[in-house]
């Protein structure tokens, strides 16, 4: 029987957008502007076209300008260049999103560079993961960002509290850490080389599992009472729904896990709709520090 909280990231990312939508309709009113999200993807990734598809349609709802732009899989890395330094020259883009993956032959890292820092709203840009390594105020990337909001409501204070990060990516583990560093957790980082991954789970009353593999976090690792965000979303073969049906799964085993942990995000439903919902967030950021706006006065 599971007895964990569901933390419920398609709950918390709806008063999220709420959030994000008051704040438009301030920086309209008050300040006469509207943000706006450029969101730019290269190929036909199933699963990237469904979550710029969502980006898209989120940022008009919350009455931003919301700007699409679709390029064909062969293009090259300069027109994606180009496109970039066009977007960081208009005035009414103030947050620019690359879709990742990119196709192989463009270099992932150069592109992400060429977006000017301060409308870099994934905050992958080196200045932004600088400037989180350092205390500084960049723009924070949205699924660490998504899961700490999550934390700091299922919690409140964290201070003191043994954490763990299952992956250490540019995108997801490396600034998972960081920001627990910052609300005064001791933090450890696994990987694929970890010696003994169950035992340091087991200490840990916070597990961030962002590895990439199915369930690879298993249930009876977690603490008892411990708090479980699961960032993973892996597709799985599922035969008991029918011949080729497939369903997602998480990199925590979620029954076992659900059966110890005292809260646990679920997947589908948990990380995932957080980090469009910072993604919002973090375009209002972007605006009003470009236009020197408190956001705390809107
Ligand atoms: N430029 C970026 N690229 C990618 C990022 C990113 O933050 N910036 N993250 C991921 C993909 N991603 C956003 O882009 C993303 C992934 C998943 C979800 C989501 O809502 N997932 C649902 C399940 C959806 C499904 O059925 O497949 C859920 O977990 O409930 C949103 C955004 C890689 N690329």
């Amino acid at each position: 029987m599971p007895t964990a909280k569901l933390i419920d990231g398609k709950a918390f990312s709806a008063k999220v957008r709420e959030g994000v939508a008051k704040d438009v309709t301030a920086l309209k009113t008050n300040h006469g502007i509207t943000p706006g999200l450029a969101v730019v993807i290269v190929g036909e990734d199933p699963a990237s076209q469904v979550y710029v598809r969502n980006k898209v349609k989120q940022t008009a709802e919350t009455g931003m300008n919301s700007f699409h732009f679709e390029m064909p899989a062969d293009t090259s890395e300069d027109v994606l260049l180009a496109k970039v330094n066009e977007l960081n020259a208009d005035p009414a883009v103030n947050g620019i999103l690359v879709q990742l993956p990119l196709p192989k032959h463009i270099n992932e890292a150069a592109v992400i560079d060429a977006i000017n820092p301060e409308k870099d709203v994934d905050g992958f840009h080196v200045i932004n993961s600088g400037l989180l390594a350092t205390g500084g105020k960049g723009m924070v990337p949205c699924t660490p960002l998504g899961c700490l909001l999550m934390l700091q409501d299922t919690l409140g204070d964290m201070s003191g509290k043994k954490a763990i990060v299952v992956g250490r990516s540019n995108i997801v583990g490396k600034p998972m850490a960081q920001l627990l560093l910052d609300a005064n957790c001791t933090v450890t980082i696994a990987h694929s080389r970890t010696k003994d991954l169950a035992g340091e789970v087991a200490e840990a009353d916070i597990v961030v599992a962002a590895v990439g593999r199915a369930e690879m976090v298993k249930g009876d690792w977690i603490k008892e009472g411990a708090t479980v965000i699961d960032v993973g979303i892996n597709r799985i073969d599922a035969p008991e729904r029918g011949e080729g049906k497939s369903r997602l799964v998480g990199d925590v085993e979620f029954g076992a896990a659900a059966e110890r942990a005292g809260a646990i995000t679920p997947v589908p439903g948990g990380v995932g709709p957080m980090t469009i919902a910072c993604l919002l967030k973090n375009t209002v950021t972007a605006t009003c520090r470009q236009n020197n706006i408190d956001p705390d006065t809107l």
